[in-house]
Parts: C-alpha cells; structure tokens; sequence
C-alpha cells in the first residue's frame, strides 16, 4: 500500500464521524461538554433597569444646578423593587442591583449625597442614564447566545445559568478502549529485565483522550501473539465502546501483528501507512461501528499521531463544529534543511522576540523514541512534503502542544 497523504488519512478518520446521541445534563456536570443544540436565552437580564450603584434615584434634571436638596421617599433594595415612583424634588435611596423606580432616570452615588433624615442633598449632576444598567442590556429572551458544536467553557456556565437553563443538552461523551501491544513492557514501578523498557504511550494518550472528553477504558497489554491480539480487539467491540486506540505492533517486523489481528476479526482497513513523520506506520479501520486506529509504539510517533488523528475524531464523536487542528503563524528559531516525501512534525520549543512575535525552535533531537525531548516540547512545527530548507526567521506553521 502506498503511503498516505496526512490529508487524506484525516479525511478517512472523519468520514462519517458526527456528534453522539444528545443527553441533557446538570449545569453542574456540564462544564467542557458540547452543545447539542444552540441555547436560547429563557429570560431578559436584566429583567428591567436596575442601578449599578449605591445612591439615589433621582430625575437628572432635578440635580441639573448642585447642590440640591430631595426629599427621600423611601428605599429600593435588590430584589424588593419600589412600589411607587418619584416626582419632581423627589428620590428613592437605591442599592447596587435595585429596580430603578417609574420617574427616576439616574442614580446619584452616595459618595455625591448628604443625608439628613428624610433630606439629602446632592451635590453632583449627573446626565440621564447615569448609573443604570438599562433592562436587556446583557440579553434578551430569545437571543440565541451559545452555539450547538460549542464545549462550553466555565464562562459559558455562568451565562447558561444566567439564561435560566438548570439543565443542558449535549452529546454523549465518546468511549474509546486503550490497548498497548508489546512483550518488552513493564508498568512504572517494576523493575524491567535486560531488553525490557517501561510502558509509557498510554499515561500521554489516555490523559489526551480525557482532555477532550472521551470516556477512557484502559485494556491494558497485549502479549505479542496474534491470539493475545484478536482476544483483546474482541474485547474492545464487546465492550460496546466508539473507538480504539491501539500503540505498537504497527510496522512490518514479525512481532507487528496489529494489523493482521484486526483483519483476522473483520476489521476493514481504510489505510496503513502515512507520509509522515513521526508516524508512518498510523492505520485505521472500522469494525462493525468501531472506528480503530492504530498507533505506532515509538513514544513519540503514538502521541504526533493521536494528536493529529485521535483528537479530531474525538471532536467529531463529541459533536464539536471545529474538529481538525488551525496551525498558526511562526517564525523559525534555527534553520532547517529540505524535506522529503514525508510530512514532518518537528518538535519545538517557542518564545517570543522583541517584537512579541513568536518563534518555534525545532528540539535538538527529532528521534521518535525521546520522551525528555517530546515532554519539552510545546510545538510541533508542520513541514509539508519536499518542502525546501528554511532559514532561521522565515514563517512557517505550528500546531501548539496541550500543555
Ligand atoms: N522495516 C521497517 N521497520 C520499521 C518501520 C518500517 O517502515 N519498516 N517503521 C518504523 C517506524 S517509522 C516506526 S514509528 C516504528 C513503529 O513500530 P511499531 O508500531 O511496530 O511499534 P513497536 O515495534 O511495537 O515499538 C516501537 C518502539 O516503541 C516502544 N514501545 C511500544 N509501545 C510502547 C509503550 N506503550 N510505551 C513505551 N514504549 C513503547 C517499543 O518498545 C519499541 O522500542 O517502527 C519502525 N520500524
Ligand atoms: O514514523 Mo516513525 O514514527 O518515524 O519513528
């Protein structure tokens, strides 16, 4: 099979891939999920003028020539809105969220003001309006003020709560099943045998997965055998789960049974094999409704990939309208040579020169086994095929790591 261009490869990834089933949850519990359908404001804020400040309702034209003496008729207090309103040479004491009274089109602050029992003198103007927070200068009832496809932030709670809404409509979160594949593996903490190195993939990949809202099932290693293989990959579609997400045994040596283990339990492969680096040896495939993708073990390579695959899957399932990953504009830190067939992910440190415009510095090192280097790094810069050397200070196009 020849190699796949990265485009083509996301294109394959996404086909068909949309927003899951709509389920309502607690405004609570919804903070990062996506909107299942835009949000529509269920109320006016505020509901009628209200005064911004602590002070007095006046009528600006009474307060025109200072200082003036009112005569105060009563008090508003947030929530417990006046019953009457005021005439000429008249006023209300207000507190800061009070119901700005029939007559009144300003509030005088206290700091302005004199009392003097049931007198108070101003010795301020103010213009009309001063003061007030005028009624649906927030929002209206109707207004449409959060978009379906959108993952609502800790602001968009605040707002949703504020549009009267205790509960909201968002897609199901997507689950996805984590297999890593490889005899050397021992988990953290062992002490590994000569020839054996310790599991790592999975600790990135699963955090990465959870970030952007997938619910995580951990299946653990699989010996390198094509029974050890298949019995997980069963596993996975019995566990009813949206995706999986396998790491190593992806390229061509006799112990790289990935593959064979998906095709062997039905799996149609869409591609193996992508131009790029790292990640060459990246495949995909559906089984039944499981979408697969199967990452390469080299560290690095299995992160690049996921974070170029996995996550806009992710998106997708979760029914986020923006998927696939913007690059930005940067300025090369050193020079680069010319590359080849393979689309290039250089890992990269950034900083800004002193024009604040930000530099992207490839790491000493681009191997795809090193771990210190790939966990220092904040970028990635994109190098398309046969792309030509680049010296230090031209632009180029990043993708910045979560950090
Ligand atoms: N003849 C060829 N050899 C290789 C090719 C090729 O095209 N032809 N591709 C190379 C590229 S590129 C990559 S990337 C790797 C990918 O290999 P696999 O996906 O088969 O991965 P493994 O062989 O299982 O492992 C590679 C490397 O990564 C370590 N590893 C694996 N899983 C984990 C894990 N969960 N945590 C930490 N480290 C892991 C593993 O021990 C190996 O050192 O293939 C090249 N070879
Ligand atoms: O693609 Mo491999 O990821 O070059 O090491």
């Amino acid at each position: 099979m020849a190699l796949m261009p990265v485009d083509d490869a996301l294109a394959a990834v996404l086909a068909g891939a949309h927003g899951l089933e709509t389920e309502m949850v607690a405004l609570e519990d919804a903070h990062s999920r996506v909107l299942a359908r835009d949000l529509t404001a269920l109320r006016t804020q505020p509901p009628q003028p209200m005064s911004a400040m602590d002070g007095y309702a006046v009528r600006a034209a009474d307060v025109a020539a200072p200082p003036v003496t009112l005569r105060v008729i009563g008090e508003i207090a947030a929530g417990r809105p006046a019953t009457t309103g005021i005439a000429a040479g008249e006023t209300l004491r207000i507190f800061t969220g009070g119901v700005v009274p029939d007559g009144a089109d300003a509030v005088v602050i206290q700091e302005d003001t004199v009392r003097d029992g049931d007198r108070v003198t101003v010795n301020e103007a103010v213009r009309p309006g001063r003061h007030i927070r005028p009624a649906g200068i927030d929002f209206s009832e109707g207004e449409v003020l959060l978009r379906h496809g959108h993952r609502l932030s800790d602001r968009d709670l605040a707002l949703a709560a504020g549009m009267n809404h205790p509960a909201l409509p968002v897609h199901r979160r997507p689950r996805l099943a984590m297999l890593a594949t490889g005899d050397e593996l021992v988990m953290p903490g062992a002490t590994p045998a000569p020839g054996q190195i310790v599991y790592s993939n999975g600790y990135a990949l699963r955090a990465l997965a959870r970030a952007e809202g997938a619910e995580v099932i951990d299946l653990g290693i699989a010996a390198d055998t094509l029974d050890a293989t298949r019995a997980a990959i069963r596993q996975a579609r019995d566990l009813d789960v949206d995706l999986l997400v396998t790491t190593g045994g992806a390229s061509a040596g006799d112990h790289d049974l990935v593959k064979d283990a998906l095709e062997a339990e039905g799996t149609a492969i869409a591609f193996w094999k992508i131009a790029m680096r790292p990640g060459k040896p990246m495949m995909h495939g559906r089984l039944g409704a499981l979408r697969v993708i199967g990452l390469p073990g080299n560290p690095v390579s299995s992160y690049v990939c996921a974070v170029l695959f996995m996550v806009p899957l992710i998106r997708a399932l979760s029914g986020r309208s923006q998927a696939k990953h913007v690059p930005e504009p940067a300025l090369l830190g050193a020079d680069i040579g010319a590359n080849d067939q393979r689309q290039d992910y250089l890992r990269a440190n950034l900083a800004r020169d002193g024009e604040g415009r930000q530099i992207a510095t490839p790491v000493d090192s681009q191997d795809s086994s090193l771990l210190a280097r790939m966990a220092a790094a904040e970028a990635l810069i994109v190098r398309p095929p046969f792309a030509p050397a680049a010296q230090a200070g031209s632009g180029c196009l990043i993708l910045k790591l979560p950090s």
